[in-house]
């Protein structure tokens, strides 16, 4: 298929358009989180947090996917369980917030039937999401919300779509509803700057969706958009580069909030170690990708403990838009990160670095070599 003709893809016009349903969704849900008391949050049995909006987008995506590509064929991976939310108090939430969303869907651009659905149907929608990928055949990779802890914080999260065929990654779509359009609007505390006051609304608080197909040598953003989606409104993205910086000492490093995530300490000695002089950027979710991606920030380390394995919802779509975009995103090793071999990223080595170019991401790499030994990781 001819570039241009795949950049305008079916499957790409239909996982922008239900990202950018998607994150008006998440928007509502952030707004009445914020202004309540916590009721439309769950742990999980590992711990970590589940909003009406993970389980709200995952129903949405999948619904969607299943009316454009048909259910029969359909592989959908992504990290929401049906049956834990089959237990949950969230679900008659759950429930409204999808009815809510299918029902401004047009606007958007999407069709799709205007019945409301039940309890049984958003179960089945989310159970229908259990796919477990691998190097055959077409997956739909989906993060419904990306970094929830930021989300319930009210911070930085993103809505992360990806496609993988015969095992690579060939369409990444990243919905980043705090992270503003503008650049240099977002500090290192991860807070609108003082700028935002003199800046018009509709120049930052609508964020932006990132999106990027294999092989085009680009990635595009566009603002979110919040009225109709029209038929043309590729034409209001516009495409990004990652930063050209070279030197270490100006490079800005970028990496988990939590040192649950990610070894602070570690990241720590491998910066000083490569000559890195400014302050880290700690930002929450795969907004980490974005800022690579558009010359926010050089470099994306993540460091996970020993023992925990990284899955492709985390990484797929953002992993694809920085390279398209002129990064280098690989294992500790300097090798790919390996989308084919089911939910996990086996085979990874240590960690995950992602660089704004060749350059930077070598001397990373070095540095993490010896550092690695009087690690403790
Ligand atoms: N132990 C451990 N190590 C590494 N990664 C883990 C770990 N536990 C969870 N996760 C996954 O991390 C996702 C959130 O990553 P972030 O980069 O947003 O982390 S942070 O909130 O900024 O600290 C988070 O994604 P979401 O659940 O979608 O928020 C998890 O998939
Ligand atoms: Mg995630
Ligand atoms: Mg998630
Ligand atoms: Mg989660």
């Amino acid at each position: 298929m001819a570039e241009g003709q795949f950049l305008f893809s079916k499957e790409l016009d239909v996982a922008v358009r239900v990202v950018h349903l998607a994150c008006a969704l998440c928007q509502r849900v952030q707004n009445s989180l914020l202004s309540s008391n916590g009721s439309q949050v769950n742990s999980k049995d590992d711990d970590s947090l589940v909003t009406v909006a993970d389980y709200s987008v995952q129903a949405v995506v999948s619904r969607i996917l299943s009316e454009y590509f048909g259910s029969q064929n359909l592989s959908i991976v992504a990290e929401e369980d049906a049956q834990t939310l089959s237990k949950s108090d969230l679900l008659q939430e759950v429930v409204n917030t999808v009815n809510e969303s299918i029902s401004e869907a047009p606007k958007f651009g999407l069709k799709i039937s205007n019945v409301p659905v039940g309890p049984s149907q958003v179960i089945e929608a989310i159970g229908r999401c259990s796919s477990s990928g691998g190097p055959k055949g077409r997956h739909w990779v989906l993060d419904p919300v990306d970094g929830t802890l930021g989300f319930v914080r009210g911070n930085q999260y993103a809505v992360a779509l990806a496609l993988i065929e015969e095992g690579r990654v060939v369409l990444g779509v990243l919905g980043c509803p705090n992270y503003p359009v503008k650049k240099g609007l977002v500090n290192h505390h991860h807070q609108l700057t003082s700028e935002i006051s003199s800046a018009s609304p509709d120049m930052w608080d609508k964020g932006c969706v990132m999106y990027a197909k294999r092989g085009a040598g680009k990635a595009w953003m566009q603002p979110l958009i919040h009225g109709e989606l029209k038929l043309d409104s590729f034409e209001s993205a516009r495409s990004i580069r990652v930063s050209s910086v070279k030197d270490p000492a100006l490079a800005t490093l970028c990496e988990p909030v939590e040192k649950a995530n990610t070894s602070h300490s570690f990241t720590e000695g491998v910066a000083h170690s490569a000559g890195l002089r400014k302050k880290p950027l700690r930002v929450y979710s795969m907004v980490k990708y974005a800022a690579i991606a558009r010359g926010d920030a050089e470099i994306y380390m993540r460091f996970a403990r020993a023992g925990y394995k990284e899955k492709i919802w985390d990484h797929a779509a953002g992993v694809l838009i920085v390279q398209e975009a002129g990064g280098v995103v690989t294992d500790a090793g300097g090798r790919p990160l390996d989308f084919s071999r089911g939910i996990y990223l086996e085979g990874l080595d240590r960690g995950i670095m992602a660089c704004s170019g060749a350059v930077l991401h070598e001397k990373i790499i070095g540095a993490v070599d010896s550092s690695w030994e009087c690690s403790l990781l």
